[in-house]
């Protein structure tokens, strides 16, 4: 990491980016200011932190971006950038042309109006940046910055195709109410670093249907340690014996060990390996029955029930979904074309309330024509196969004891 040299333009009053860099990664920073209160601001930051030797700010005329404002005969690894995003006619409060008494939403941007104000908005001062680029080309290994508006997005990979600039990527940056874009782009060839493999979130663009679906909670299995099954370790063997039998593909996702118990991965099915549903279908086609039958609600919270519905409705494909989305969790979920399932999986230790200690598999659909249900399916395969159902069972039937008692409460109430 201490070779790796980055530029943060419009570093802020703060220097906040250098500083980190700088301290937990040992980076040398160059930070670029064009006001001088923040410009002034940031030194002494910098100074009162005593990284002088590695994070320098300089002071840079409006109008530069980057060409002109860093010295160019050195060879830098990356730029950041959280560029001013708004125009002069903007209002800074609503992101909009100033409308009277209109209140700030909730994602306002808070800074100065010297901070957020920029002649072109961030479109202009980004385009500058991109066309420095392409001056500077491989001098800057990776250019990279934050975008506040999906229309800046939609604009600069336009342009990005006018320059004939392939190796690039986005990704999302969703936090509450907030969501930024994050942009980056090299001219390094595809050989030396290929940016369209990097992983990448993207839900904003999704239908409606597919954010409310990334929002659904994990399916998920909890059941207290015994004997052979005491700890991730442990259970994670046997769940890989079960992947190889059910020829389920494994893609471990490489969880720093020394900041994680959990064991996390990505499972790919071609096809539907564990379920009755697909042998009773086959069943009833040979006997010319309706094909087809209403759906139970498969994701009811009473796991018996889940699996009656299931087994009534034959592994029903019926909410077969729309082949692309993907999951904040950094994974790139480009659907494997074809696949059955794609879900991601994570196993950990848990100790509740109870001090029972407990593992606890989380499922998380990705995508795949098997649907929900094929995820439902998977997992009841699993409650069977590691001999949990009667703990599932009374759990779920708690669980349901204590929301009828919820609603009666709130009914009670009104
Ligand atoms: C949105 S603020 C970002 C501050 C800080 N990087 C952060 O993320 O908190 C944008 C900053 O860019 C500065 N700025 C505007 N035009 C600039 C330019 N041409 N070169 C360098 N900095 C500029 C502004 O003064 C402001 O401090």
């Amino acid at each position: 990491m201490s070779l790796i040299s980055g530029i943060d333009i419009g570093t802020g009053a703060v220097c906040v980016y250098p500083l980190l860099f700088a301290k937990i990664y040992g980076c040398r920073m160059i930070g670029t200011e064009v006001d001088l209160e923040s410009y002034e601001s940031a030194v002494r930051n910098v100074n009162s932190n005593n990284l002088h030797d590695l994070v320098e700010v300089i002071r840079v005329n409006r109008g530069t971006v980057l060409r002109g404002s860093v010295p160019e005969n050195n060879v830098y690894t990356f730029t950041m950038c959280n560029p001013p995003f708004f125009c002069a006619e903007e209002d800074t409060a609503t992101g909009s042309k100033p409308s009277g008494s209109r209140m700030p939403p909730r994602n306002a941007p808070s800074g100065s109006e010297a901070e957020l104000v920029v002649e072109g908005g961030e479109i202009q001062f980004v385009l500058k940046m991109l066309n420095d680029s392409v001056e500077l080309n491989n001098k800057i290994k990776i250019y990279t910055t934050m975008l506040g508006k999906k229309t800046s997005l939609t604009f600069l990979c336009n342009e990005f195709k006018k320059r004939n600039i392939e190796n690039s990527t986005w990704t999302e940056f969703c936090q509450g109410h907030t969501t930024r874009w994050g942009l980056a782009w090299t001219f390094l060839s595809k050989d030396v670093l290929d940016l369209t493999t990097a992983p990448v979130i993207r839900i904003s663009g999704c239908s409606k249907k597919l954010k409310q679906k990334a929002k659904r909670p994990p399916s998920e299995i909890t059941f207290p340690v015994r004997d052979g099954m005491t700890e991730t370790k442990e259970l994670v063997l046997i769940l890989r014996l079960l992947f190889n039998e059910l020829k389920i593909r494994v893609e471990e996702l490489h969880v720093n060990p020394q900041e994680s118990s959990y064991w996390c991965c990505q499972l790919m099915a071609d096809e539907d390996t564990w379920s009755h549903g697909r042998r009773k279908r086959r069943m009833m086609a040979n006997q010319s029955l309706p094909s087809k039958r209403p759906c139970p609600d498969i994701f009811s919270e009473n796991d018996s029930e889940k699996q009656e519905a299931l087994d009534a409705s034959f592994g029903d494909d019926s909410e077969r979904e729309e082949k692309t989305t993907a999951l904040p969790n950094g994974v790139n979920t480009q659907p494997v074309k074809g696949s059955f399932l794609i879900c991601d999986l994570v196993v950990g230790e848990i100790e509740p309330n109870d001090n029972e200690k407990k593992l606890k598999i989380s499922m998380i659909f990705e995508s795949g024509s098997g649907g929900r249900n094929a995820l439902e399916t998977l997992r009841q395969y699993f409650i069977n196969k590691l001999n949990v159902r009667e703990f599932i069972k009374a759990q779920s039937s708690v669980k349901n004891k204590q929301r009828k008692r919820r609603v009666k409460l709130k009914k009670d109430k009104t």
